[in-house]
């Protein structure tokens, strides 16, 4: 890959012949990362680019401008260190989207598996974690919603002293995960209530909550303060955020940003076409003016 310090030196020594001004900007830009309006953080979940190894996409994601590549373990986190992103979202704690703070006889090994990780999470100078609620099985909604915040109550005196925000997504349980508790919106934010600590709060994921409930801008202004994160995604069917889908994300970014979010907001859909081409498409959608 091109870096700054070999195209200095082709401009130096003289063996990139001679250089318009439009020729060093777009050597600049290929070194530096395009020039977006800042007012949406990118990042991107990496499970949706399952075949391109994490080297060749975080050094792809650093030239479009996306400053995190998420939902990466420990493992992961040197490679993004070593292109310069971060981690917007990191896993690594917990059992999964099935089983989660909802289901009591799970917390000692959760609460474990969380405080183990969150050490882990300021070393590397992260500030949120994943979380999930588990899935019903019978139970009603006010003792899942009990329940997790018991659970998660345990949680937030190590969550605030690690600085570590644990974000609890919200998914749909109509089309990708049945059965799941954390479905609605209005479900998170009295959790939220009930568990009483800013180190806890939503991940919004749009394309899930287009799915259960509609109506997201106004979900959006309404619910702001409980939202950490946001995740995108096309509806119907998951795959690119363009002009093929029911959703308009300029407008949306909009709204999102006239709440004062300034955390990020991750692509999270499954190309159908040229998987790169697609990313940077959708990072350019959400980049509002
Ligand atoms: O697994 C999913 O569907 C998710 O949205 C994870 O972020």
């Amino acid at each position: 890959m091109a870096n700054r310090r070999s195209a200095l030196k082709n401009i130096a020594t003289g063996t990139a012949g001679v250089l318009s001004l439009s020729d060093v900007f777009a050597a600049n830009k290929k070194v530096l990362g395009p020039k977006l309006n800042g007012k949406i953080n990118h990042s991107v979940c990496k499970w949706c680019y399952g075949k391109i190894p994490l080297d060749t996409f975080a050094q792809e994601c650093k030239q479009m401008g996306i400053a995190s590549v998420e939902l990466l373990g420990p493992e992961d986190w040197p490679t993004l260190k070593k292109y310069g992103l971060t981690c917007a979202l990191p896993n690594g704690a917990g059992m999964g989207i099935e089983k989660g703070f909802n289901d009591p006889a799970l917390h000692d090994e959760l609460v474990k598996s969380y405080e183990d990780i969150f050490p882990k999470l300021k070393e590397a100078g992260y500030t949120t974690v994943i979380c999930f609620s588990g899935n019903r099985r019978g139970m009603s909604d006010y003792d899942g919603m009990r329940n997790c915040a018991v659970g998660l109550r345990r949680l937030m005196p190590s969550a605030e002293k690690y600085g570590v925000t644990v974000i609890m997504e919200l998914l749909n349980s109509k089309v990708n995960h049945k059965d799941y508790m954390c479905d609605h919106t209005a479900w998170g934010a009295g959790l939220c209530e009930m568990v009483g600590s800013e180190k806890f709060k939503l991940l919004y994921d749009i394309y899930h909550m287009q799915i259960m409930e509609g109506d997201v801008i106004a979900n959006i202004r309404q619910y702001h303060k409980y939202i950490g994160h946001y995740h995108t995604g096309g509806v119907p069917g998951r795959n690119e955020i363009d002009e093929s889908q029911e959703l308009y994300y300029p407008a949306i970014m909009k709204a999102i940003v006239e709440t004062g979010f300034k955390g990020f907001v991750a692509q999270e859909f499954i190309p159908k076409r040229d998987p790169l081409a697609s990313l940077k498409q959708g990072v350019q959608i959400c980049d509002i003016a």
